[in-house]
Parts: structure tokens; C-alpha cells; sequence
């Protein structure tokens, strides 16, 4: 909806109204296009300001109206019209203008913002290119090189940057849509055939062919398999190269493609799903809304290995009073040097000042008596890790909250270990904890959803997507991981190579296939974790068969390359051959192909030729199943938790939406028929076997995955 009042006389003001953000709604186009009637048909209305109710301009289209029929107005001819109007029109921006929101603003002859509004054309990350004339209408105004930047990055930028760009006319610190009234009245009678933004000449630079060549290149490079942004590179260069008309026809065009994308449908429910992961539940009942977080102001991360730092800087650069603690002296120092360097380049790049002051260093664990929030980074042992537990349950307040970076360890017998195992909770951040976005909060039995809702908020205010997870081994990404490796392991000694499987997992979009993934984090961390768990076997004397555990298919490849030294990265040698320990370039490495003939000779292993769809299916399906147990058991409350963890802590594609929406996009029953068919071929192999909420699923008509929850709830109530 939008609002109309007369102002000083002669301005016809417009406030669009559609909380939270002013999105425009059916209903608010509507009000825009009567309004805009009115107020050209007063003869006392000289000059039109149009602004966003509570601060806000405007957060661009409705995205939830793009699933369903369009009704109400269309944006294009509503832009038009007002770029044609007889009077000035005034867009005064504050908060934000996003999307169809600036698209609006571009579209009115004349652009004020407050000094802390931000702009863009996010259209991208929606799958979509600014379609309502954005992609013609801003490199007219910005030149196409910036342009280019805002709508292939879909980047906000400051007003003050806007300004630099000409893309608002002046900036404010008062209130904004008194001086938009103000400048409304001054440029009243003054002519608009220079303020149509459409009519302006596209200016190019001399070399704009090359320009567009290399932006192409690039965005190929790191779309990984995208479409949004390429469309939106060839919609600027349509706006270089045609008249506005036929510009905007190509806009038209690449549009429609896009928006019957999958992709952009997937985008579209990502958006979503990062927002519906804050609204958690517990299955005890609890939720976001009714268990308030206690505020933290001074935290404690106790080891300091690369995590621990990470965790630390994260802190100290949301503003925490941090104590680190590491009781090795030289890890200490070196930590500490780490630590600083991190702050220092943070810092440069966000043009602040180092929030070295935050922290403070020590080795006794005692320093953290005072604390609110203690997060435990010490090596992933379970017996260091209860002993730590039970120092701090010792040392700190009982009201401080003790939480673990644990990536899989049980929870529970760590909150046992404490008084108050109530205010236990996992908090499992990737590495670097100071750059990636995910946090698994990890509820266990005994956590209370005080210090779940105290996790949660702690994450969100250092910059963290949070998603609240139950206790099971490995929770719910590393969970989900252990099917998709081992289908990666299994590919191997049927007949792939390393560089097939990656290749295939990059085509889907993956930033790095398993394999280079592994190299990367080091092959000898996950075999730390097998020995603990009796499961590698560098001691051919236990007598145990070398593929079998436990009466399941096993495949010791990785621990064989480890017995070798071959670490990956670090060690110069993986799965790939390395120039040098410590580069990244992988190679192929002739040995390993050897070493994989030898060893399939050896075990009487007849390789196959292995295509495209058998390494796809084998490794994402088999981690879908996983995830549908994950659901089952209820460790993840709804498929957009698992979603998210995925597209933030494992660099799952994002326009494929998260491994469950993909498996609603192909099919459930196809995913479970392919299950079935592998599972067949490999009864040794439990994680192929397509789990009961996936056959409910299908039983059930397949829902779209907006319904599944009403299913898994069904599903549960019957264990
Ligand atoms: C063609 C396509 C055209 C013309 C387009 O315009 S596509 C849309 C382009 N606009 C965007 O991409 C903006 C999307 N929104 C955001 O980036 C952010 O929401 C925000 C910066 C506007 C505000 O961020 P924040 O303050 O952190 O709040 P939330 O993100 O939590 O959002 C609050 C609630 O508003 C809902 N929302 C936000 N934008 C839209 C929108 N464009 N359409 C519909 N709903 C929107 C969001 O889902 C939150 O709702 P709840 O989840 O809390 O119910």
C-alpha cells in the first residue's frame, strides 16, 4: 500500500507502506500508480517526493510474490510513467533501496539519501538480473564499469560511494525526506528532459570490448555454474550497444530465461531458508521466540591453534573483551603474533582501527574466571576436552556458559563433566572461524535453551549465519560428509581417478571436489579421528579384513596414503603431487595412479569405467539420505537448516539451493530410485539404503519441500 499527503502547499508526497521493508507488493504498486495519478492531476501539486514508511525506502520486489500468479500493476510501465511524468519526482531514500527499489529511484528525475542508506541491484544473488530497467538505466547514469561491479556482485553500496558514482544527486545527515521536500520545491518548474534517465547516451570507455571480455571471463570463473551473472553481463552490454528500446527488450528477454530458471528458484528459497534458521526450535518445545538470550560482554577461547585464533579475532572484532588462553609459551607467542597479523589485515581492509585492545593473553586457565562464555578450541580429543571441561567448571561463574568448538564429539559428556551441564552447548565453527559464515550451535540433552538462545545471538553479533543443531556424532554437516567421502573412496577403487571425481564435483558447482577439498585440510586429520575410532588399521597384524569394518565396506585408501606421509597440501603430496609442501597448484601424480592399480590388483578389484551421473549421484545422493536421517532423528529441525549449513560451512552451490532442496528439484522418487539401485550393487554399503522419512516422502506424493515438515513431524510421532 502506499500513502498520499500534500506537503507545504505544493508537494505531493508518496509513502510507500508494506512492513518490514517496503517491498513492492501488488498492493504497493498499485498505491504508486493511483497515487502517481493524483498527484499529476492536482494543479496545486507542482513537484512529487516519494519515500518508504519507518525509515526504510524500499527492499525492492516481493520476493514471496514470485512463486505465485502476477497480479497488480507490472514495475516496468510503472517506472516509465514516472520517469515520464510532467512533474519532478524526488525519490527519498532512506535505510535501504534494494532491487525494484532502486530500480524505482532510478526511474524518479531526482535522488536524495540519508548519509547511512545503502543501495544496490541484489536481483543477482536471486537468481535474476535488475530487470525493471536497472540494467539499462545504470550504466546510463554510473558509466558501464561501475555499473557492471553493482549488478554482477549485487554489492550494497554506502550513500557516500552512491554519491561518488552519481547515483544519488545529494546526501544527508537530516531528515531525509524533508530536504527531498525542500530540494522538491526548489526544482519545482525547472525541465526534466535531462533527468530521464533513459534518454541518456550509455558512455563507454575505449575500450569497452575488452572491458566486457574480461568481466565475462571472470564472472564465468566464479559463477560456478550460475547463470545470473553472466545474463547480467550481457544485459549491460546490451545497454552499451542498443538504444534504450531494444536495451531494454534484451533486459526482457534474458529475464524470462532467467526466471524460469531453476536457479532462480533455488536462490529464491535460500533466501529464505538463511532467514528461516534463525526462527529454531528444540524438540523439547523450545523455541527462538520464547527463550531469551543472556547478553555476553566478555568472552574466553581457551587453545589456540588455528581455530582458537580465528574465534578469537572473530570476537575481538565484534567488539568482545576476549581472553585467549594457550598454556603452551611458544604456542602462546606465536599465537599471539597470528592473532595480531589477522586483526591488523582485518582491520586495513575495513579501513578501522585494529581491535587489538580487546584482547587479552594467558596461559592459566584461571584468567577466565570472570568471564560470560567460554569457547574450548583445544585439540579434538575427547579425554583433553573433559578435562578442560571439568577445569573450567572449577574455575568460571556458574553462571558462564561453556561451549565447545568440538566439529563431531558428543556434547553430552562434556555438559557431565560441569555443574551447571545446562549451559553446555556445542558452538562449531569452520575454518577460518574468522571468515566463514557458519556456526552450528549444538544443543544436547541437558543444554537449556537459555544458553542455546545465548549461542545463537552471540553468533548472529559476530557476524555468523547460527543454525541450531542436535548432539549425534559429527551433528549435522560432518554427518552428512562421511556418506559423500566414502562414495568418493568407493568411486576410487572401482575404477576413478581423483581428478574424475573432483572434475565432476566442480562441473556441479563445489568450489573444490573431495579429493583437492582433502588435500586442503589435511588427509591426516580424518585419520586421526579413524584410529581413535578403531576403524584405520596402519598394523596389518589386528587381523581385521582391510575392507570390511564392522561388517560394512570400508576402504582404507586414505590411511594408506597417510602411512606414506602424504598429507596433502602441507606435505607436497595427497591425492594430487604438489610443486612443494604448502602449494596449491595440485597435479595429477602418476604414483597415485599406480598406487591405485596396484591396490585394486591386490584386492582383486575389477576397475569399471565410471561416467558423469554414477559419481553425482553416488556422492550426493548417498549425503541427501544422510540428511533425510538427519531429519528423521530430528538433529536438524526442517531441510533449510541442513540447506544452509551446507551452502555456507561446505561450499555447496548455491543455486542449486542446499543438498535437500536439489533433491526436491530432481525428484524424490528418482532420488530414491537411484538409491535403491546402488544399494542394490552395494549391500555392504548402509548409507546407500534409502532411509524411511525419504520412502514416506515419496509415499506421500513427494510435497514440495515447504511441506516436509508436517511429514517428518508424522514421521517422528511414530518412532
Ligand atoms: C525482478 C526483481 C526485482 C525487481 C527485485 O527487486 S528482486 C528483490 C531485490 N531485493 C533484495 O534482494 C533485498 C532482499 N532483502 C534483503 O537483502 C534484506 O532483507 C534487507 C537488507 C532488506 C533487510 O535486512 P535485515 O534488516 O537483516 O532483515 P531481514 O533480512 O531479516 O528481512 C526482514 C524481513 O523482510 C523480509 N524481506 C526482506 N526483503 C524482502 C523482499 N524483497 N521481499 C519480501 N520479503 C522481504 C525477510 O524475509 C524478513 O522477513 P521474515 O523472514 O522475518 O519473515
Amino acid at each position: 500500500m502506499a500513502q498520499y499527503t500534500r506537503v507545504s502547499g505544493s508537494v505531493g508526497l508518496i509513502t510507500l507502506q508494506s512492513p518490514p521493508v517496503n517491498a513492492l507488493s501488488a498492493a504497493v504498486r498499485q498505491g504508486i500508480v493511483d497515487l502517481m495519478q493524483r498527484a499529476l492531476s492536482e494543479p496545486e501539486v507542482k513537484s512529487v517526493v516519494i519515500c518508504g514508511q519507518n525509515g526504510i525506502f524500499c527492499g525492492g520486489a516481493d520476493i514471496k510474490e514470485f512463486g505465485g500468479q502476477m497480479s497488480g500493476p507490472p514495475l516496468i510501465p510503472m517506472i516509465h510513467a514516472i520517469e515520464a511524468a510532467s512533474k519532478p519526482v524526488v525519490a527519498a531514500i532512506e535505510g535501504i533501496a534494494l532491487g525494484g527499489g532502486l530500480e524505482l529511484a532510478l526511474g524518479c528525475h531526482y535522488r536524495i539519501a540519508h548519509s547511512k542508506a545503502r543501495v544496490g541491484l541484489p536481483e543477482v544473488t536471486l537468481g535474476l538480473l535488475p530487470g525493471a530497467g536497472g540494467s539499462q538505466r545504470l550504466p546510463r547514469l554510473i558509466g558501464v564499469p561501475a555499473a557492471l561491479d553493482l549488478i554482477t556482485t549485487g554489492r550494497h553500496v554506502t550513500a557516500a560511494e552512491a554519491l561518488k558514482f552519481g547515483l544519488v544527486d545529494q546526501i544527508t545527515d537530516h531528515n531525509t525526506v524533508n530536504v527531498a521536500v525542500k530540494f522538491a520545491q526548489r526544482v519545482a518548474d525547472q525541465p526534466l528532459d535531462a533527468r530521464r534517465i533513459s534518454t541518456y547516451p550509455c558512455l563507454c570507455p575505449s575500450d569497452v570490448a575488452v572491458l566486457f571480455e574480461e568481466v565475462m571471463q571472470r564472472v564465468r570463473r566464479t559463477a560456478r555454474g550460475a547463470i545470473a551473472p553472466i545474463a547480467c553481463v550481457q544485459a549491460v552490454r546490451a545497454a552499451a550497444t542498443l538504444p534504450y528500446n531494444q536495451g531494454m527488450e534484451r533486459e526482457r528477454e534474458l529475464m524470462a530465461t532467467l526466471f524460469t530458471s531453476g536457479q532462480a528458484r533455488a536462490l529464491q528459497y535460500f533466501f529464505f531458508a538463511q532467514r528461516a534458521v534463525g526462527r529454531w526450535s528444540m524438540p523439547s518445545g523450545a523455541r527462538w521466540d520464547t527463550s531469551k538470550p543472556r547478553p555476553v560482554h566478555k568472552a574466553a577461547v581457551i587453545g589456540l591453534g588455528t581455530m582458537g585464533r580465528g574465534i578469537t579475532v572473530a570476537l575481538a572484532q565484534a567488539g568482545f573483551s576476549v581472553v585467549a588462553v594457550e598454556t603452551q609459551e611458544k604456542q602462546l607467542m606465536e599465537a599471539k603474533q597470528a592473532i595480531s597479523g589477522m586483526l591488523e589485515r582485518g582491520a586495513k581492509r575495513r579501513g578501522v582501527a585494529p581491535a587489538l585492545d580487546k584482547i587479552n593473553y594467558g596461559r592459566n586457565i584461571q584468567s577466565v574466571a570472570d568471564v560470560d562464555l567460554v569457547i574450548e578450541a583445544v585439540f579434538e580429543d575427547m579425554a583433553l576436552k573433559k578435562k578442560v571441561f571439568q577445569q573450567l567448571s572449577a574455575v568460571c561463574k556458574p553462571s558462564t556458559f561453556l561451549c565447545s568448538n568440538t566439529s563431531g564429539l558428543d556434547i553430552d559428556q562434556l555438559a557431565c563433566q560441569t555443574r551447571n551441564p545446562e549451559l553446555v552447548v556445542g558452538m562449531h565453527f569452520f575454518a577460518p572461524a574468522h571468515v566463514m559464515k557458519l556456526l552450528e550451535v549444538v544443543y544436547g540433552p541437558k543444554s537449556s535453551p537459555l544458553a542455546v538462545a545465548t549461542a545463537m545471538q552471540l553468533g548472529k553479533k559476530i557476524g555468523k549465519v547460527s543454525v541450531a543443531v542436535g548432539n549425534c556424532r559429527g551433528f549435522v554437516g560432518n554427518r552428512m560428509l562421511k556418506p559423500y567421502l566414502e562414495q568418493a573412496l568407493f568411486l576410487l577403487e572401482e575404477g576413478a581417478t581423483p581428478e574424475f571425481v573432483d572434475q565432476v564435483l566442480e562441473e556441479f558447482g563445489f568450489a573444490m571436489g573431495v579429493f583437492r577439498m582433502s588435500d586442503l585440510s589435511g588427509l591426516d586429520v580424518g585419520w586421526k579421528v579413524r584410529m581413535a575410532d578403531g576403524l584405520a588399521m596402519p598394523d596389518p597384524t589386528t587381523g581385521q579384513p582391510t575392507r570390511l569394518r564392522q561388517g560394512r565396506r570400508y576402504s582404507p585408501l586414505g590411511d594408506l596414503l597417510c602411512e606414506q606421509g602424504r598429507f596433502g597440501q602441507k606435505t607436497g603430496r595427497g591425492w594430487y603431487q604438489y610443486d612443494k609442501p604448502g602449494s596449491q597448484v595440485a597435479k595429477p601424480d602418476p604414483w597415485l595412479h599406480s598406487f591405485l592399480d596396484e591396490y585394486r590388483a591386490r584386492h582383486a578389484l575389477v576397475a569399471h569405467r565410471i561416467d558423469h551421473q554414477e559419481v553425482l549421484e553416488r556422492c550426493l545422493y548417498s549425503m541427501i539420505n544422510e540428511g533425510f536421517r538427519i531429519l528423521e532423528d530430528g538433529i536438524a529441525a526442517g531441510p533449510e537448516d541442513i540447506d544452509v549449513i551446507y551452502v555456507f560451512g561446505y561450499s555447496w552451490p548455491r543455486h542449486h539451493g542446499g543438498p535437500m532442496f536439489y533433491a526436491a528439484t530432481v525428484g524424490l522418487n528418482k532420488v530414491l530410485e537411484r538409491l535403491e539401485h546402488y544399494y542394490q550393487a552395494h549391500p555392504d554399503v548402509p548409507s546407500l539404503q534409502p532411509c524411511h522419512l525419504l520412502r514416506k516422502l515419496v509415499a506421500s506424493g513427494s510435497p514440495p519441500i515447504q511441506k516436509w515438515r508436517e511429514v517428518i513431524k508424522k514421521v517422528r510421532s511414530q518412532l
